[in-house]
């Protein structure tokens, strides 16, 4: 761990907001600071958001976006970016051209936990042809998983196939129907290796929003810390989300799917998880 007084590595999200604080880049700064790096942010979009759903999206013109990527880039020593959502294939591109090859996270966000279509056809295949390709890591779930490939297919399958573009991927997946809930199972493939289980227990809980921002902003943090070990990293950001799940699956906020935990553990009274 990095000393309190010592200059924090730099991670970069490039993500669109959530007025309700759960999701996008409230959830990746506040995964950052947990974890003991410094959050720069690329705001790519302004979502009207609750716990309940996406009201409206008003996305941020490609320009300003390329203004605030050169800012932080022209200034900051980025050891390690992820992306969440980029809204239009024309941003995937852009990110593309300016993060491509380095330790970059890649969470394909096209549709919401709410139901929400963040990204279309057109966002998915930029993301297949330009993103993936060019990208250390990537992050969907089962459904963008199977919206990127154009098909669907057992978990372990479309991680493997997505891997063949080139990057690692985890296919992310929520409480195992096999086990009537009580695990969750996540899948890793590295390019031209089998996709590999990791299996870890399940939280009973509505509190799930903004969990797949959480899993990759913390997985881009430790890739900021030690850049060696991508297993490594995967774990201890399987970790973290758990952690945060337990923390919130109590709470009582909105009236849909609420936040997971943005609260850092030392600052929660009365819980000292
Ligand atoms: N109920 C749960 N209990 C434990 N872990 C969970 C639960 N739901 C999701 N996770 C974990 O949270 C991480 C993010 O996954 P997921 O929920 O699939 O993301 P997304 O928000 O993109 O759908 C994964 O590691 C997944 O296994
Ligand atoms: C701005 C923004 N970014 C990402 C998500 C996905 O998060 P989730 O899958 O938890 O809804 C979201 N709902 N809103």
């Amino acid at each position: 761990m990095t000393p309190a007084h010592a200059t924090p590595p730099v991670v970069l999200s490039i993500a669109g907001t959530d007025s309700g604080g759960a999701a996008g880049a409230a959830a990746d700064l506040t995964t950052f600071a947990a974890l003991g790096t410094h959050g720069a942010c690329v705001i790519t979009a302004v979502t009207a958001q609750d716990t309940t759903g996406v009201r409206d999206v008003h996305p941020v013109p490609l320009a300003s976006v390329a203004a605030q990527l050169d800012a932080v880039l022209e200034d900051l020593p980025v050891a390690a970016a992820k992306t969440g959502m980029l809204g239009s294939a024309e941003v995937v591109r852009l990110v593309a051209e300016r993060l491509g090859g380095g330790r970059l996270v890649v969470d394909p966000v096209l549709v919401a936990t709410s139901g929400a279509v963040l990204g279309g056809a057109d966002v998915a295949r930029a993301y297949v042809e330009h993103l993936l390709p060019v990208a250390a890591v990537a992050t969907p779930n089962a459904d963008e998983a199977a919206a990127l490939l154009g098909r669907d297919g057992p978990p372990c399958d479309l991680a493997a196939a997505l891997a063949d573009l080139g990057c690692a991927v985890v296919v992310t997946g929520g409480p195992d129907a096999d086990t009537a809930g009580e695990t969750c199972t996540d899948w890793l493939a590295l390019p031209g290796r089998a996709a590999r289980a990791l299996r870890h227990p399940a939280l009973a809980t509505t509190n799930d929003h903004g969990t797949g921002c959480t899993f990759s902003a913390a997985l881009a943090a430790g890739l900021a810390h030690d850049p060696g070990d991508l297993e490594a990293a995967v774990a201890r950001a399987g970790a973290h989300t758990l952690a945060a799940l337990h923390r919130s699956r109590h709470w009582q906020l909105g009236r849909g799917r609420g936040p997971v935990a943005h609260t850092t553990p030392d600052q929660t009274q009365g819980d000292p998880r």
